[in-house]
């Protein structure tokens, strides 16, 4: 076939975060694109990921900024908290991002087949209405789903799909996994009044993530009523007849809870997607294998984000995408994304923020490392009488003074981390840290006054 033959330069499959970001691209390089989406355009981070969960930190976070606006002077009488109010608000802003992201393409001239797609043939699409379109190239951006762990009775559990439809906040919740989602939702939920109960396999939580950060956390947690459960997995689950459900977690007895959710990871959204016609390659945790330039083992179909189970963030996803459509409709020599020194960010209550190694990993990997550590109260908290200490931590290589991680626990830490990435990224030295001055009073000041 003629390039003018096929009725698209390129089809995307998925309209997340990835997708979106390739598919606009690609069309204002000029390309003829189509894409298809079986949900909702956007994707799992505006419908049902990172915007409405930051919207319910936000939310959540009032009950204790209200606590604590006594200690600066105010009365705030009648308060209470409507939790319909806020879950209907944040899904009409939902609404509001799909119909702007659908514009977007719109504008850029992509024609949007909001139904599923399959790969039926070398170049050939089929969607769930029966109609069959050609494309040059594929790109499939299916993302990644909640993984349920199998037990009798898991199909009682929801997923944080559901966590932001519940008609109620639960009294008890039961969170399974130690991750990014447990630990945000459990702040959430535990801000708007459920008692939660975490349940890990292992018995760390946010494994990759600097150890003293994490213990930090931990510890907040209890403090604010958080129940932790480690080595702790499903046995049962069951029906009670009020509705509220049994559980029998490992080494546990049976309790009651009103929800139980499952955040034991996410799974590469590969099924029903064609892959063994088109003869592409998974790997072993059943991720698209792709090469640094996103290309399957197919000449012409290649795969972006969460599906291809590299880094589950989106803006690694939307990268990915960008360096797709410059390097096959741009005109310019092929470019991979650089994976490295990737800053993330957990939404928990306090948030964490982190980039670089941790002090472990320096540690092996260095071996000769100086590590710097603020340990204090933030001036909000030490007013409000609250008794929660941030921690920041810079490690850094003894050979050459460059700063390999930082690590903090605090309030607005992911919004302090963004700038400070910059400098571990390029490589700046704790001295360069040093020779800054610092703007005060802030939290952020910790950072270049590190002795
Ligand atoms: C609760 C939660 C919170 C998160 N918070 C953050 C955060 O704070 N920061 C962050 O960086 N990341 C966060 N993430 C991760 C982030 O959402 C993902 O990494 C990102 O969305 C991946 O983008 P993607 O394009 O690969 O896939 P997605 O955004 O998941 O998009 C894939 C799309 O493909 C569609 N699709 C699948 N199969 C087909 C098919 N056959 N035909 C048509 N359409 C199909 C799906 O419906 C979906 O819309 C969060 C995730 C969750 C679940
Ligand atoms: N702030 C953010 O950037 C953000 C927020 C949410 C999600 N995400 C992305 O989404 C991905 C998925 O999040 P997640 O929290 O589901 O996964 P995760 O990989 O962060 O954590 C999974 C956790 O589940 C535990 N686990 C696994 N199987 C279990 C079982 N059977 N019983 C009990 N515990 C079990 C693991 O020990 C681990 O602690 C993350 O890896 C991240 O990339 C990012």
């Amino acid at each position: 076939m003629t390039d003018a033959e096929y009725d698209y330069d390129l089809f995307t499959i998925g309209i997340g975060s990835g997708g979106t970001r390739a598919s606009r691209v690609a069309a204002a390089h000029g390309a003829r694109v189509a894409a298809a989406e079986e949900y909702r355009v956007g994707g799992t981070c505006v419908i049902r990921g990172c915007v409405p969960k930051k919207m319910l930190v936000y939310g959540a976070h009032f009950a204790e900024d209200i606590d604590d606006a006594a200690q600066f002077g105010w009365t705030i009488e009648g308060k209470s908290f409507d939790w319909v109010k806020l879950r209907d608000h944040v899904q009409n802003d939902i609404d509001r991002l799909e119909g702007l992201y659908g514009e977007t393409l719109d504008n850029h001239g992509v024609t949007i087949f909001k139904e599923r797609a399959e790969i039926t043939g070398e170049h050939e699409i089929t969607l769930s209405s029966g109609k069959t379109v050609t494309a040059k190239y594929i790109l499939i951006a299916t993302g990644a789903r909640p993984h349920v762990p199998d037990f009798p009775g898991s199909e009682l559990a929801i997923t944080s799909n559901e966590a932001f439809h519940l008609d109620d906040i639960p009294k008890r919740i039961l969170i399974a996994g130690g991750g990014y989602i447990a630990n945000e939702f459990a702040g959430i939920f535990n801000e708007f009044g459920s008692k939660v109960t975490i349940a890990n396999r292992s018995d760390v939580i946010l494994r990759g993530y600097d150890a003293s950060v994490r213990d930090r956390l931990l510890q907040i947690s209890l403090s604010k009523g958080i129940e932790f459960c480690f080595k702790a997995e499903f046995e049962y689950m069951e029906k009670n007849e009020d509705g509220s459900l049994k559980v029998k977690l490992t080494g546990h007895d049976e309790r009651d809870f009103d929800v139980v959710m499952v955040a034991t990871g996410r799974v590469p959204n590969i099924e029903g997607l064609g892959l063994d016609v088109a003869g592409v390659k998974l790997g072993d945790r059943g991720q698209i294998k792709v090469d640094e330039f996103s290309k399957t083992n197919v000449e012409h179909i290649y795969a972006v984000g969460d599906v291809t189970d590299r880094v589950q963030l989106t803006p690694v996803a939307i990268r990915e995408g960008q360096a797709f459509a410059d390097s096959v409709f741009g005109g310019v020599e092929p470019y991979a994304v650089d994976h490295s020194c990737i800053p993330s960010a957990v939404f928990s209550h306090p948030p964490i923020a982190a980039v670089g190694m941790t002090e472990s990993e320096a540690r092996n990997s260095l071996g000769n490392i100086k590590v710097y550590q603020s340990d204090f109260r933030a001036m909000k908290n030490v007013v409000a009488g609250r008794n929660e200490r941030s921690l920041y931590k810079m490690i850094v290589d003894a050979a050459n003074d460059k700063i390999v991680g930082i690590h903090m626990i605090g309030p607005e830490s992911p919004e302090i981390m963004q700038a400070a990435a910059i400098a571990v990224k390029v490589g700046l030295t704790k001295a360069d840290f040093d020779s800054t001055t610092a703007i005060h009073p802030t939290m952020a000041e910790e950072l270049v006054l590190f002795k």
